[in-house]
């Protein structure tokens, strides 16, 4: 194919697919449990990008400024009830993103190399990749714990073009928030970012391209 990069890299959340109403369902859960009122889903799709361990903090507290404190009983509570309603209800309503999977499908008929670089724990990632039928597609999944560093940082990305065996540079990297295109940035990698995802103003990202969907990437040519 005329695809200018040998490789690709997504984001899962916001980015191929649309998780945030089960991910506000657990949330919801988990606040009920400990006798906390709902928080509505605008809320708890601001307090996503940085793994379960961040979200359920900034969960726990109603705060996006909140930052998990490990030692914490509520925390450790918060994570195991986390942890359980989000694992019994991965997929109620989460669906890929339109074009998503027919995007795939074309790459990987071109031997493009595909990841799914996610800041999201792997103990959620791949049984949701299973269950939408994703997994099928991605060479490499790197999920938040996978490796001693998630997004931001460059490691990621990194590691994830050097076992596709391409460069940084040859390798785009796709994702919604702010924290995709700083990896990206770190690594040397170039990014797009999709304007229909959990950040607020996808256009202030510093993205070197914004896409409406995902097709849009296959008319990308050298
Ligand atoms: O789970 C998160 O906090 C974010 O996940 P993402 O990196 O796939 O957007
Ligand atoms: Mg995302």
């Amino acid at each position: 194919m005329a695809f200018p990069y040998k490789a690709v890299a997504f984001d899962l959340d916001g980015t191929l697919v649309d998780s945030i109403a089960d991910l506000a369902a657990a949330a919801n859960a988990v606040r009920l449990a400990l006798n906390l009122p709902v928080l509505p889903q605008d809320t708890v799709e601001s307090f996503v990008g940085d793994g379960a361990a961040s979200l359920v903090a900034r969960v726990l507290a109603g705060s996006k400024a909140a930052e998990p404190d490990e030692a914490s009983v509520l925390q450790k509570e918060g994570m195991a009830l986390f942890n359980r309603f989000y694992l019994e209800k991965l997929t109620i309503k989460t669906k890929p993103y339109t074009t998503v999977v027919d995007t795939l499908r074309t790459f990987k008929s071109g031997k493009i190399g595909l990841a799914c670089v996610t800041n999201k724990p792997a103990r959620f990632t791949l049984p949701l990749l299973e269950q939408l039928g994703l997994a099928e597609f991605f060479d490499v999944v790197i999920a938040g714990d996978s490796l001693p560093q998630k997004k931001p940082h460059a490691l990621p990305l990194t590691h994830t073009a050097e076992v596709l065996n391409v460069k940084p540079a040859e390798m785009l990297m796709v994702g919604d928030s702010e924290n995709d295109v700083l990896s990206a940035k770190a690594a040397g990698c170039p990014v797009a970012a999709v304007s229909y995802g959990y950040a607020a103003d996808a256009n202030a990202l510093g993205a070197d391209l914004i896409i409406h969907q995902m097709d849009a990437l296959l008319a990308l040519s050298s």
